[in-house]
């Protein structure tokens, strides 16, 4: 459906969008997950033809987004991070204008329009100018205008960013919900937004595609690495060789703990293992009596600030920067 070849962008000598490459299959939520400043934007933004690429391609059902535009963006509905809204409007001409802008055929228009504002229930809002809204209704009223014609494609740059909870919840829902007729690519610096709405999750960093997996896959990933963390009373060496003779046992940290005759153990465990009997047992036999034990599970949220942990560093060390010159 939608092809990223090798898409770059540079600001100068600043490169937001680092060799990107994916493909996106119909009839899933895609999420694009990363930092603010990871990229997110620009991408989206060079996939819908706003911005054009330094270097690569974006092809929509075979139409190259900068060769063909117009083939190209009839297939796809985008709601940018500012919603391109008319705020002296009120939404229903609002969404008649769009829907002109559109070409949508005149005999459809009234009752696509009708349709469209009942499924993001903006129905009650038509005869409201636009500036009055609230934030929540206004994000409605952007991603009418992206659904607006029914396109195969929508996507939604941050689309609940300043809202509030419940209003998070329903426009999650309502993205849950396109996914029966469209395909769907949303942004977010939000994990749990991307691990309960999308299919598939593109991890980017630094303007580079980190990871991209199902949700489920990445947490898989994560418990490749698990750790099992102990407080073990007895002898130092005794206690590590009758762990270290455990199936699936990677690696094995011993330090010296606040109790007396006691040590910190952590454990790493290969795949998605449970040894937590076996080293119960091991550590009888050794005499070596387990006075606490608890498994670690390594979240998403962990792999994705490990995927994302440069991007802090580097934000971390611009920030001393500025404050450095700042004290200068
Ligand atoms: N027009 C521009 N000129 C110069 N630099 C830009 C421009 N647009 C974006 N950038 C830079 O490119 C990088 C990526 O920005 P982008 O907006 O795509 O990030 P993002 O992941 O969408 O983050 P956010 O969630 O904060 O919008 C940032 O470092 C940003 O400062």
């Amino acid at each position: 459906m939608i092809e990223v070849n090798n898409l770059v962008k540079r600001y100068g000598d600043h490169t937001a969008v680092d060799h990107l490459s994916f493909k996106i299959e119909k009839g899933k939520i895609y999420g694009f997950l990363g930092p603010n400043g990871a990229g997110k934007s620009t991408t989206m933004n060079m996939i819908t033809g706003y911005i054009a690429s330094t270097e690569g391609t974006v092809t929509i059902d075979g139409h190259d987004i900068l060769d063909e535009p117009e083939q190209a963006k009839k297939c796809i509905g985008y709601l940018p991070e500012m919603p391109p809204l008319y705020f002296d409007m009120t939404v229903g001409e609002y969404m008649n204008f769009v829907a002109d802008l559109k070409k949508i055929p005149k005999d459809q228009k009234k009752s696509m329009v009708e349709e469209v504002m009942e499924m993001v229930k903006i129905t009650d809002m038509k005869n409201r100018l636009i500036k009055n809204l609230s934030k929540g209704y206004r994000q409605r009223v952007g991603l009418a205008q992206a659904i607006l014609g029914y396109p195969e494609v929508i996507i939604l740059d941050e689309p609940t960013v300043g809202l509030d909870p419940k209003q998070i919840i329903e426009i999650r829902d309502l993205i849950k919900s396109l996914k029966k007729k469209h395909t769907v690519i949303l942004s977010s610096h939000i994990l749990s937004e991307v691990s309960a709405v999308c299919d598939y999750v593109l991890i980017i960093s630094h303007g580079k595609l980190v990871a991209s997996d199902t949700p489920e896959n990445l947490g898989k990933l994560a418990e490749g690495s698990n750790t099992l963390n102990l407080l073990v009373k007895g002898n130092k060496d005794h206690i590590r060789i009758a762990l270290g003779q455990i199936d699936g046992v990677k690696d094995i940290t011993v330090a010296s703990a606040k109790e007396e005759h006691a040590w910190n153990v952590m454990l790493s465990t290969k795949e998605n293992m449970d040894i937590r009997e076996e080293v119960f047992f091991k550590m009888a036999d050794a005499h070596c009596p387990i006075l606490e034990m608890q498994s670690k599970k390594v979240s998403l949220e962990e792999i994705f600030l490990e995927l994302t942990e440069d991007d802090k560093k580097k934000k971390n060390e611009k920030e001393t920067d500025k404050k450095e010159g700042e004290n200068k």
